[in-house]
């Protein structure tokens, strides 16, 4: 499972920095555009500069309206920027077909340019809330566009978490339609490390995290801190080591 952390700033991807060790992407937003908010085309340059160039940056092109023209452009400027996972939140699409709408503009727009970055499809676990495309409609919208993962984040950030929102046995349903279509699975919200034990057995490829690596568990008010990747990133390899050792002894 690789770990993918979201700065909010330059400052802050520094920090990641010096724990590039223990994480696998780096994935600029601006939360406090929303759960998926987009950042400045120039704080994503930076963010790629400051990081070990074998660390991908990933870039959030927002909680976005269903306007595919629009989404398309911004997509393009995340990945001119120089991100190569490029997330978008369906905040806006009620319906599967918009939704595919969208994500087929931005794919085109990113692999015209980029055809080695990868376009990622996210939609809510608390997707009642918000009144967007259901969680497990996310695969298949990935797979219709063109997209090369589909992932879930929570779209409210109020102290409920993926789980929460979307049981361990549903998100496994979520990464089983994922893989059957050839894409990757991503899971998010508001996870802790006492999730990764579920988040490992049902086979997540990426897992984001914010709010778990900041001071004080606060993704607003704390900052990220190095030690507290380090951590999360021991947890999920004990719980990885784990897992294979049960798989291997089942079988
Ligand atoms: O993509 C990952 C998100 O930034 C998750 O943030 P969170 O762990 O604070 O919900």
């Amino acid at each position: 499972m690789l770990l993918l952390i979201s700065p909010d700033s330059v400052d802050e991807a520094l920090d990641c920095a010096k724990a590039a060790e223990h994480l696998d992407i780096v994935d600029v937003k601006k939360p406090d555009e929303g759960s998926l908010g987009a950042n400045f085309p120039w704080v994503i340059r930076e963010i790629r500069e400051a990081i070990p160039a074998d660390k991908p940056v990933s870039a959030t092109v927002g909680d976005v309206p269903y306007k595919p023209g629009t989404v398309a452009q911004a997509a393009l400027g995340a990945v001119v920027s120089g991100a190569t996972y490029i997330k978008v939140g369906l905040y806006g699409c009620t319906t599967p077909e918009q939704a595919v709408d969208v994500m087929r503009g931005v794919v085109r727009a990113v692999k015209d340019y980029r055809p080695d970055a990868l376009v990622v499809a996210s939609g809510y676990a608390d997707a009642h809330r918000i009144g967007c495309v259901n969680p497990l409609a996310l695969p298949d919208i990935a797979r219709r566009s063109g997209s090369d993962a589909a992932m879930l984040d929570t779209a409210v950030k109020d102290g409920t978490r993926l789980f929460d929102h979307v049981p361990p046995e549903v998100c496994a349903e979520f990464v089983r339609r994922a893989h059957e279509a050839g894409l990757l699975a991503a899971l998010a919200g508001s996870v802790k490390a006492g999730d990764l034990a579920e988040l490992t057995r049902i086979g997540t490829d990426i897992v984001g995290v914010r709010g778990a690596v900041c001071e004080g568990g606060d993704r607003d008010a704390g900052r990220i801190r190095p030690e507290l990747v380090a951590a999360f990133r021991a947890e999920m390899d004990r719980h990885a080591r784990e897992h294979a050792a049960a798989v291997s002894a089942a079988s």
